[in-house]
C-alpha cells in the first residue's frame, strides 16, 4: 500500500501514477453508479435500513447525490446499545493477543479495498488522491500501534509490592463497558478507526455514529470489521445526525468517545459529569492553530510554503490546519509577499483532476461561513488574496489571505474551518506567545525560526498539545501515528491525553487494585 503520510503528502505528492489513474477510474465508477450508495445501519450483526432517509451531496458537484443514509432515533439507538451489552462479557474476558489478533485481520481488508476507499473518502469528504490515500495508509497506522501498544503492555497488566509473604497484588485495566463513538466528517476513516480501535482493544464493545456528511464512509469503515472473527455485537453502527448522536450520548452508554467541535464536545463532558457518577468522555475538539514567524526565521519562503500547506491542504479543514500566521516586524511585509504568491499558485479543483492541491469544502453551509467571514475581513481588515469562489457546480471557494484586524478580532480567535487565514502582526515573540496562546484552543503550534532561544521559550511558554519546530511539510499538521499524538489542550480536548499517545489507550480502562491473599 502507499508509503505517503501527512509528512509527505505535500511535500512528494502520490507520486504513484498507477494508483492515481486506478482510483480515477474508482472515482468515475462511484460518481456514475446511477443511484446513491444505501447506507444503513449495522446492529448485531444485521442490516437494517430503517428510519428517514437522508441524501449526502458530492461536494464537487452538489447537483449529484452520493449517499443515501437512515436517520436511527432513540428506539434504534437503544437497540444498538443493548446489543453492544450483551456482546460485552465475552469480548471483554477475551484474551488480549486475541483481541489484537482479530483487529490486525483489518488490514488485509484495507490494503486490499484501498483504491475504492480513497475514492469513497473523495466521493464524500472532496479530499485529494494524496490526502484519501494518506488517509487510508493511516487507517492500517492505528491498528499496528494500538495491537503493539497492548501487547507492549502485556495487557495492562502490572504487578505490585504484595502487602505480606502469602499475598500477591496487581493493577489492571479493565475495559469501561459499552462505548459510543462519535466521528466528524473530515477523516471519516482514520478518526473512526482510531477510537472505535482503541475502545475494542481495551475490551469495550462500541456503538459507532458516523458524520451524516460521510455515511458512505462510516459504513466502509464497519465493513473493514466483516470476516475479520470480531463477534455479533461488539461493533455496531448507527447512521444520523445530531439528534442521533444526542441519542446515543442519552443511551445507557459507560463512556463517549467524540472527536469534533468545541461546543459539542464540552456538552458531553458537563453532561457525563452528572450524578450518579461521572462516565469518561474522551473529546478531541477544534483548534485555532498558530504559526508564528519570527525575525529569525531565516528561510521565508520554506516558512510561507509551509504555511499555505498546513492552511490550505483539504481546504482549511484539518482540525490542526494552520488559521494564524502571527509574524513579528522585521519580516512582516517580505513574509505576506511570498505566502501571497505561494497561495496564488495553489490548485483548487475537483480531485479528479490530478492538478488539484485542494478539492471543495464539505457543504453549502461551510461556503456560508466562508463567505460570511470574508464579509467581516473586508468589513475591518484587509483582504489580501481569494475571497471568492472557486466556480464550479461544487463547493469551491478560493484560498483566502486577511490581515490588519483589530485585536482580538473574532477572525482570529474563532475557528473557521474553511480556507481563510489571519496574518497578524507581533512586536516581538512576547507579543507573538500571548497573541497565539489568546484564544480558547491549545491543540497544534508551529514556529519558525532559528534562534534556538527563541525556540526554547517558544516549546516552554506554548498553549497547546501538538507543537512543530520549523515544519516544512505543514507548519502545524502532519501528525502521524507513532510519530506524533492528537493532544488537545483547553477547549481542543478533555483528557490531556491525544490519540496515538503511550497514554491514550489507558483512558479505555479503569483500573482495578486487585490483592489476593492466600489461604493458610
Ligand atoms: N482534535 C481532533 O483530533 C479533531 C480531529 C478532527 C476534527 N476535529 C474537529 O471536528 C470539527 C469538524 O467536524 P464536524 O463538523 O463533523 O464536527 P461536529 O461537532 O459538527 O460533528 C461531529 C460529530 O458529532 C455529531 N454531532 C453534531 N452535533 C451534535 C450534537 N448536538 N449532539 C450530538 N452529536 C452531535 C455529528 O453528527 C458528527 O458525527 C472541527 O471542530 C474540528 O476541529 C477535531
Ligand atoms: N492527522 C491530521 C489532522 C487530523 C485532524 O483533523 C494531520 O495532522 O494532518
Amino acid at each position: 500500500m502507499s508509503s505517503i503520510t501527512y509528512a509527505t503528502v505535500y511535500t512528494q505528492g502520490l507520486g504513484d501514477d498507477e494508483k492515481s489513474r486506478a482510483y480515477e477510474r474508482e472515482l468515475t465508477r462511484l460518481r456514475e453508479a446511477g443511484s446513491p450508495r444505501a447506507c444503513g445501519h449495522h446492529i448485531a450483526g444485521q442490516e437494517i435500513d430503517s428510519g428517514p432517509a437522508f441524501d449526502r451531496a458530492d461536494p464537487s458537484d452538489a447537483s449529484r447525490v452520493v449517499s443515501r443514509g437512515r436517520l436511527a432515533d432513540g428506539e434504534l439507538v437503544d437497540r444498538a446499545v443493548a446489543a453492544a451489552r450483551e456482546a460485552l462479557p465475552d469480548w471483554r474476558r477475551t484474551d488480549y493477543h486475541q483481541r489484537a489478533e482479530i483487529l490486525r485481520r483489518t488490514l488485509q481488508a484495507i490494503e486490499r479495498r484501498h483504491v475504492e476507499l480513497a475514492a469513497l473518502l473523495t466521493l464524500e469528504t472532496g479530499k485529494t488522491r494524496a490526502d484519501a490515500f494518506a488517509e487510508v495508509a493511516e487507517c492500517a497506522a492505528i491498528v499496528e500501534l494500538y495491537c503493539n501498544q497492548v501487547t507492549a503492555a502485556e495487557g495492562f497488566v502490572v504487578a505490585h509490592r504484595p502487602p505480606s509473604p502469602t499475598s500477591h497484588a496487581d493493577v489492571v485495566l479493565l475495559p469501561y463497558g459499552v462505548f459510543g463513538v462519535i466521528s466528524p466528517f473530515n477523516f471519516p476513516l482514520a478518526i473512526s478507526f482510531g477510537m472505535t480501535a482503541a475502545a475494542l482493544i481495551m475490551g469495550n464493545t462500541v456503538v459507532f455514529k458516523p458524520s451524516p456528511l460521510t455515511p458512505a464512509c462510516g459504513q466502509a469503515f464497519a465493513q473493514l470489521f466483516d470476516g475479520v472473527g470480531l463477534p455479533t455485537g461488539v461493533l455496531n453502527l448507527v447512521q444520523g445526525g445530531s439528534e442521533t448522536g444526542q441519542a446515543l450520548a442519552g443511551a445507557a452508554v459507560d463512556g463517549i468517545a467524540f472527536t469534533g467541535s468545541a461546543d459539542v464536545g464540552l456538552d458531553f463532558v458537563a453532561r457525563f459529569g452528572r450524578p450518579p457518577f461521572v462516565r469518561p468522555v474522551l473529546a478531541e475538539m477544534g483548534g485555532k492553530n498558530p504559526a508564528i514567524v519570527t525575525d529569525a526565521a531565516g528561510d521565508l519562503d520554506t516558512a510561507a510554503r509551509a504555511v499555505a500547506r498546513s492552511a490550505f491542504g483539504m481546504s482549511g479543514q484539518k482540525c490542526n490546519a494552520c488559521s494564524r500566521a502571527i509574524v513579528t516586524d522585521g519580516v512582516y511585509d517580505d513574509f505576506i509577499e511570498r505566502l501571497c504568491a505561494i497561495t496564488s499558485e495553489l490548485v483548487v479543483a475537483d480531485p479528479i483532476d490530478a492538478s488539484a492541491f485542494t478539492g471543495p469544502v464539505i457543504s453549502d453551509s461551510s461556503v456560508a461561513r466562508f463567505q460570511e467571514s470574508v464579509a467581516l475581513a473586508r468589513q475591518d481588515g484587509r483582504v489580501l488574496v481569494g475571497g471568492g469562489s472557486a466556480g464550479g457546480p461544487g463547493h469551491f471557494v478560493e484560498l483566502t489571505l486577511v490581515d490588519r484586524l483589530p485585536s482580538a478580532h473574532p477572525l482570529t480567535r474563532d475557528e473557521l474551518f474553511v480556507p481563510i487565514v489571519s496574518v497578524v502582526r507581533a512586536g516581538d515573540l512576547d507579543e507573538a506567545l500571548a497573541e497565539a496562546n489568546a484564544i480558547r484552543y491549545g491543540l497544534s503550534a508551529g514556529i519558525f525560526s532559528n534562534d534556538p532561544r527563541e525556540r526554547e521559550r517558544f516549546l516552554d511558554e506554548i498553549e497547546a498539545g501538538i507543537v512543530f519546530l520549523n515544519n516544512p511539510g505543514g507548519a502545524t499538521t502532519g501528525v502521524w501515528p507513532g510519530s506524533q499524538t492528537m493532544s488537545g489542550w483547553k477547549g481542543s480536548g478533555s483528557a490531556g491525553k491525544g490519540g496515538f499517545g503511550p497514554w491514550y489507550l489507558h483512558q479505555f480502562g479503569r483500573e482495578q487494585s486487585r490483592t489476593v491473599f492466600d489461604v493458610a
